[in-house]
This record gives structure tokens, C-alpha cells and sequence, in this order.
């Protein structure tokens, strides 16, 4: 019998995800035995998209390379397109996707006063931060959950602003002051879900990977990235996206596209059948650029 390795990058929230993953594998394969593979990956969590889109690669390598045989990743941080040879063969059932705040001043980023320093690493977080609240200042924050907590402690910053799922995962829920309402502050793309990559043809670790498959969490963050995917905007652009899908199979999603200052942004939603997640996110993204986003993405190149 084959053991099947389960590779993921040595953070501390990478390490998380990949333990309670395989736990799953487990429980679903008792016969079959999962071992856990650390990538030494150049980076860490938090670290630029840029950097990030370098360190899935690395993981993607070592699964071409026969390394690793399943990839766990942050879904978010996953580029839209597999390279070839690799598929996603599942996507189990997504942690919450908002954004929280974690504050020293206040309780709720409302309540922040003027000119008070928010922190986060995205440039999504700023713009609509910044849109709610145009009188704050946003400065850069990254690192990995532990780094950004350690630096609101120490009172550079008057709150920040991290992924729910993250804080979540490493059994930091505790932490959190406030849950973002995503009537403003709207998720990345495929916030809070995994995606389990493997060999195109392995078809013994897509059997295996399918056991945690979540449908309506796969048709959610399909209908996201393929928002994304639609605006041709990049990883550097400040988009936002969430999919919700109701009992009846209607899936609704919400995007919204901004200028980096927040002055300017195009929010809007669409709802249609769950069979056609793609082309909804697609849709949206073509409604987006038509009502002012391609003005919008023109400014930021
Ligand atoms: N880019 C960093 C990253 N990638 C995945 C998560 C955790 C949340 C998730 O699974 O979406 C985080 C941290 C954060 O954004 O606060």
C-alpha cells in the first residue's frame, strides 16, 4: 500500500490547515496512510502577492517532482489558472471568509478615532478601509499571524485587519473584536477556503481528496475567482468577491473593484443558478468594467 504525502510550507497556519486535513483523510481513508511533508518554501505567510504567487510554486513544483503527492493550500493565494500536469481535486468546507479587526483603541473600526493607524497587508483591505473610512491611516502589515499580532501588542498600530479563517485555524478566535460586515468590507476571492492540488492522473490521491469535497463551498469560490479571472485585473488590484448559495441552488455574488485610495469603486451583484457559477462571476466582472472598472483598472496601471 501506498503512502500518500501531504505537503503544505512551514508556517504555522500552513501546518494548521494540513494537520486537520489529513485528520479528515484519515477518518475518511482509515486503511490508507497520510504522512505530512513540510516545503521549505523562501517566505512566509503574509508576504507580498508577488512572493506569495512564488511560494505555491515551489509547492506545485514539488508535487510535479513527486515529492508530495496532495498540496494543501490557501485558496486565495492560488492562482486562478493550474499549471499543467496539476488539477484541484477538491475544495472541502470553507472557514468562515470575513475579514475581522483586532483593535487597541476600539473595539470595532467604526469606533476608531480620526487618524487613527490601521495595519493590514492587502491593498483590497486598504482601499475599502480607506472608503469607510477616509480620515484613518493605512499602513502596510506583514508577516505571518503571529508577526501581526506581536506588532499590534507592542502599539505601532491602533488595530489591524487579517482573514477570520487564519485567526480561526490557529485557534486565535478569541483575539478577534470584530467580525466585518461584508455589506462593506468584502473577502478576497476564495478567502477562507482550501484547495487540494494533485498529479493530473494520480487518480488514487483525486479519490482520496474527493472524500472532503464540499460542493457549495466549490461553487462559491469558482463563481469568485472567475470574477477575478473576468477583470483581468491581476493580484495587485483591490478586488473583492463573495458567493453565497442558497437551499434552492440560487447562487448570489457580490464584487467590487476600487482605486488603491478607496476614493473610487464599483460594487455590484448578480444571482443565477448554482450550475452556472462560472459564467456569473464572469458576467459580474464584464458588468463591473462596463459601469466604470475599466477607468478603474487604467488608473492603477
Ligand atoms: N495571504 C495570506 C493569507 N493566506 C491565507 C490566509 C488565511 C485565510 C484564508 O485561508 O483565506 C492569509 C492570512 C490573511 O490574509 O490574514
Amino acid at each position: 500500500m501506498r503512502v500518500v504525502v501531504v505537503g503544505t510550507r512551514g508556517s504555522a497556519l500552513a501546518l494548521a490547515q494540513t494537520r486537520f486535513v489529513v485528520e479528515r483523510l484519515k477518518e475518511s481513508w482509515p486503511e490508507t496512510e497520510f504522512k505530512i511533508r513540510t516545503i521549505k518554501t523562501r517566505g512566509d505567510q503574509g508576504a507580498s502577492p508577488r512572493e506569495e504567487a512564488i511560494f505555491v510554486k515551489e509547492i506545485q513544483e514539488a508535487l510535479l517532482s513527486r515529492e508530495i503527492d496532495i498540496a494543501v493550500h490557501s485558496l486565495k493565494d492560488l492562482p486562478t489558472q493550474s499549471p499543467k500536469g496539476l488539477k484541484i481535486a477538491s475544495v472541502p468546507r470553507r472557514q468562515d471568509p470575513r475579514d475581522v479587526f483586532l483593535g487597541k483603541a476600539a473595539k470595532r473600526l467604526k469606533d476608531l478615532p480620526p487618524g487613527a493607524v490601521v495595519g493590514t497587508s492587502s491593498v483590497r483591505r486598504k482601499a475599502q478601509i480607506l472608503a469607510l473610512r477616509p480620515d484613518l491611516v493605512v499602513r502596510d502589515l506583514r508577516g505571518n499571524v503571529d508577526t501581526r499580532l506581536a506588532a499590534l501588542g507592542s502599539g505601532e498600530y491602533d488595530g489591524i485587519v487579517l482573514a477570520a479563517a487564519g485567526l480561526i485555524r490557529l485557534d486565535l478566535r478569541n483575539r478577534i473584536d470584530e467580525f466585518l460586515d461584508p455589506a462593506e468590507i468584502l473577502p478576497a476571492p476564495g478567502q477562507g477556503a482550501l484547495a487540494l492540488e494533485v498529479r493530473e492522473g494520480d487518480d488514487l490521491a483525486e479519490e482520496l481528496c474527493y472524500a472532503l469535497h464540499h460542493p457549495p463551498s466549490y461553487h462559491r469560490v469558482r463563481a469568485e475567482r472567475a470574477f477575478l479571472r473576468g477583470l483581468g485585473a491581476g493580484c495587485l488590484a483591490p478586488v473583492g468577491a463573495l458567493a453565497h448559495v442558497e437551499e434552492d441552488g440560487t447562487l448570489r455574488l457580490e464584487g467590487v473593484l476600487l482605486t488603491p485610495d478607496g476614493k473610487s469603486f464599483i460594487r455590484a451583484e448578480i444571482e443565477g443558478d448554482v450550475s452556472e457559477a462560472e459564467e456569473l462571476g464572469l458576467d459580474l466582472a464584464r458588468d463591473v468594467l462596463e459601469q466604470g472598472g475599466r477607468e478603474i483598472l487604467a488608473q492603477i496601471r
